[in-house]
């Protein structure tokens, strides 16, 4: 596959090497699982009742985010261009009786193929691990309803997020595997704000997601220096 895709296949082949782990609470997916009920009530804050809310979320992995909000009635699609994660997020939404449609798609191509479609967008954690990350905050803004939400949570650009989320998460403490992440990566909130208003997306909120590594507890927060969520609205 091309550079031009914008997927980047030594990323995808990190996320297909550890798929088996993903729903494993005590492995390397354990901080998603552990800020997953604070991305879901971030999301809820803002959107409200996601009964029958037709939802997208792009970079969906092992589906941790997709079937927490399908389980509380959202009609939800994952897509991603892992293969495993896929596969993963599909058994698991068996063995859970929760109903997602995943896809193998890239957002771009999905958003050719259904503009406009989404009451909700969700692109958790995935910014950071693609080429291009305006393209993806386009295809998002592309495929979202007028008045519609698209939430993006990444890791910002600073010298204590790569203290915290490389040194100490990854070399120190184990949280997940070495060289998950690529501090050069990470994006500023004032990049990806002014890369939503560039295509049609107003942002309404942003907070912090912040983690006690003495307690294990993560909180919402102000302070966007190291990992935050985002919630952009649909002009
Ligand atoms: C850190 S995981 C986040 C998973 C999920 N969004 C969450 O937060 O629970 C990043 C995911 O992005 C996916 N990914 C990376 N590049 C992608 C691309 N270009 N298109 C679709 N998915 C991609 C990976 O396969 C992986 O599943």
């Amino acid at each position: 596959m091309s550079k031009e895709v914008n997927v980047d296949l030594a990323e995808i082949a990190k996320f297909e090497e550890v798929a088996h782990e993903w729903w494993d609470l005590e492995g390397n997916f354990k901080p998603l699982h552990q800020i997953n009920p604070l991305r879901r009530q971030f999301i809820i804050q803002h959107v409200g009742e996601l009964f029958e809310k037709v939802t997208i979320d792009v970079g969906c992995g092992g589906g941790i985010l997709a079937e927490s909000l399908a389980k509380l009635g959202a009609n939800v699609t994952g897509i991603d261009m892992g293969e495993e994660p896929l596969n993963v997020a599909k058994l698991h939404a068996l063995e859970s009786k929760t109903q997602v449609e995943y896809q193998k798609i890239t957002a771009e191509a999905k958003a050719q193929q259904a503009p406009a479609t989404f009451d909700i967008v969700t692109c958790m954690e995935m910014l950071e691990h693609v080429p291009d990350p305006e393209s993806i905050i386009k295809a998002c803004a592309d495929m979202v309803k007028p008045g519609g939400y698209v939430f993006f949570s990444t890791l910002n650009k600073t010298i204590k997020s790569y203290l915290l989320a490389i040194v100490a998460a990854e070399k120190l403490l184990k949280l997940v595997p070495d060289g998950t992440h690529h501090h050069e990566n990470f994006i500023r909130p004032s990049t990806l704000i002014a890369w939503a208003e560039k295509h049609g997306l107003k942002c309404i909120d942003a907070t912090g997601i912040h983690y006690n590594p003495i307690t294990e507890n993560h909180k919402l927060a102000p302070g966007l220096d190291v990992n935050y969520i985002l919630c952009c609205q649909k002009r």
